[in-house]
């Protein structure tokens, strides 16, 4: 077992950092540190609170071990380093909580060192790759697809070839042209079949990557992308736990509790999800015995989970914010947004018609979890890139329903919310945002920002219109928000 029970404080022992020297003498079992068989790319607060949790807590053999690569700065993995990459999930509930001591994680390194990720992937011992690099992470334009012309990711493969002539490793920039740097180092020497398990919060999210990924190799060598179709099998995911950013209140938190001051400590709820769709041609970790669930059809959960909990989410922070609230538990308490969300949830139900799905004990549940006391998931976090999850979110539901003539006012109230926020200015990084802000007509040209058919349809213009005027009103009452801080990533 990866996973060990944390153990409350003893009086007598002194606060001190977690590492694999202070734990092996504080606890009575040994601290196991399996062989590694996973690479994870994104190392962030969710992968701790999901797959890493989920790994550890069923493997009994101590046989999954995970090598795990930050998706862009180097913090993170220095500061897990430092712990020998111990670190605690910890479980919040109704008076109810549980510490995970998570011993799986067996290296952490910064996503810049490409060799050291290669050589990663090329080990046969490695049976998957998972990730969480953020739905901007993947750089998927409006139609789900990757574009060789953006210029990133064409820096990247410009460095790929000027390397690969002069035999020496690039430095790459992106998730996706690293990840593929190191399929090719595995094509290269053993050529296992391996299994790429995208954890981010998009639909198809398998298909999506491995159709990026082939785009992407056939820019560089066409045997490698013939070898990734091949070869590479690749999961579409739901992922399900809410866990919020870590603060220094968590950090203090456990450590009054157990004596170890943990810098990449978790808090997160008891509910978690996992629903897998695809093959794993070297085996995994029998997730199943932790409550993940293996489907043929994942498509409509991914529609449950993202038109219903994420798109509620969204549309709390684009419209909660404006009335100075600033976590999902006090927004949702909040009489009028909480009706603004059931709202958006009964436009969203008829698009929703599996019998399986449950929706109204999932309706039920979600308010549960929303209203937990004891997660402090901040609205400002929520809102990061809310370009692209109003895309992924909310759009797809107004798309079915413009078939009916008419979008309902509750689906238009997540994008009014987030043109209110540009124009009061929680959108001041994106010039485009600012230059349609400065228009004579902001609203519109902000609009068509989301959606162009949208913005040039009269009726939805007039709803949005009002809706804005209303948020702005709003806002003014009250003026608290500090705008977005853009620490959390
Ligand atoms: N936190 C949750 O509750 C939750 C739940 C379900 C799914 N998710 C998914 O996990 C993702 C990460 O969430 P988190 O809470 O771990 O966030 P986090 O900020 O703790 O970690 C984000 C990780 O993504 C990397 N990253 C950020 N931008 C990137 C970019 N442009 N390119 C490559 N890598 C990039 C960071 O380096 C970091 O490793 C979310 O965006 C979402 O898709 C999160
Ligand atoms: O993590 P993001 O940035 O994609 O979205 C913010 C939240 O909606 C999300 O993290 C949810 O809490 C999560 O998807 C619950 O499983």
């Amino acid at each position: 077992m990866t996973a060990l029970r944390f153990p409350d404080r003893d009086e007598k022992c002194p606060t001190q950092p977690l590492n694999a020297t202070t734990v092996a003498e504080a606890l009575p079992e040994t601290v196991p540190r399996p062989p590694v068989r996973i690479v994870h790319i994104g190392l962030g607060a969710f992968h701790r609170a999901h797959q890493l949790w989920y790994t550890a807590v069923v493997d009994g053999e101590n046989e999954w071990g995970v090598a795990a690569f930050t998706g862009r700065g180097a913090a993170a993995a220095r500061m897990i380093a430092a712990q020998n990459g111990l670190c605690t999930v910890v479980q919040r509930a109704a008076g109810v909580e549980t510490r995970t001591l998570v011993t799986n994680l067996v290296e952490a390194h910064h996503g810049s060192d490409v060799a050291r990720l290669a050589t990663s992937i090329a080990d046969p011992a490695v049976r998957l790759v998972t990730l969480t690099i953020t739905e901007a992470g993947y750089r998927f334009g409006e139609n789900g697809r990757i574009s060789t012309r953006d210029p990133v990711l064409a820096g990247d493969l410009t460095r790929w070839k000027r390397a690969s002539a002069d035999e020496v490793v690039p430095e790459l920039q992106t998730a996706l042209v690293r990840l593929l740097w190191g399929l090719n180092e595995r094509r290269r020497s053993t050529g296992r079949p391996i299994a790429i398990v995208p954890c981010d919060n998009m639909p198809e999210n398998g298909p999506m990557v491995g159709r990026a990924a082939v785009d992407l190799a056939r820019e560089v060598d066409n045997d490698l992308a013939d070898w990734v179709r091949e070869s590479v099998s690749f999961v579409s995911t739901v992922v399900d736990r809410i866990t919020p950013a870590t603060t220094e209140r968590d950090i203090r938190d456990l450590q009054t509790a157990t004596g170890f001051v943990d810098q990449a400590v978790v808090v997160t709820e008891a509910f978690s999800e996992w629903i897998l769709s695809g093959t794993f041609p070297e085996g995994r970790p029998p997730w199943e015995l932790a409550g993940a669930r293996f489907v043929d059809d994942i498509a409509p959960f991914e529609r449950r989970k993202l038109w219903l909990l994420n798109g509620a989410h969204t549309l709390l922070a684009m419209t909660a914010r404006h009335r100075g609230l600033s976590t999902v538990a006090e927004a949702i308490t909040d009489p009028e947004t909480r009706r603004a969300v059931e709202d958006y949830w009964d436009a969203v139900v008829p698009w929703l018609p599996e019998p399986e799905l449950d929706l109204e004990k999932y309706r039920r549940d979600l308010l549960a979890r929303f209203e937990n006391p004891h997660l402090a998931h901040r609205l400002e976090q929520i809102a990061l890139g809310s370009v692209m999850k109003l895309r992924i979110r909310t759009l797809p539901v107004i798309e079915c329903q413009w078939g009916m003539g008419v979008v309902p006012e509750a689906l238009l109230l997540s994008l009014s919310g987030w043109i209110a926020g540009a124009i009061v200015g929680w959108e001041d990084n994106d010039d485009n945002v600012l230059r349609a802000v400065q228009t004579s007509d902001p609203v519109c040209e902000l609009l068509k920002i989301l959606d162009d058919r949208l913005g040039r349809d009269d009726l939805s213009v007039a709803i949005v219109r009002a809706q804005v005027a209303q948020l702005l009103s709003t806002h003014t009452r009250f003026p608290s928000d500090q705008g977005v801080s853009r620490d959390y990533r």
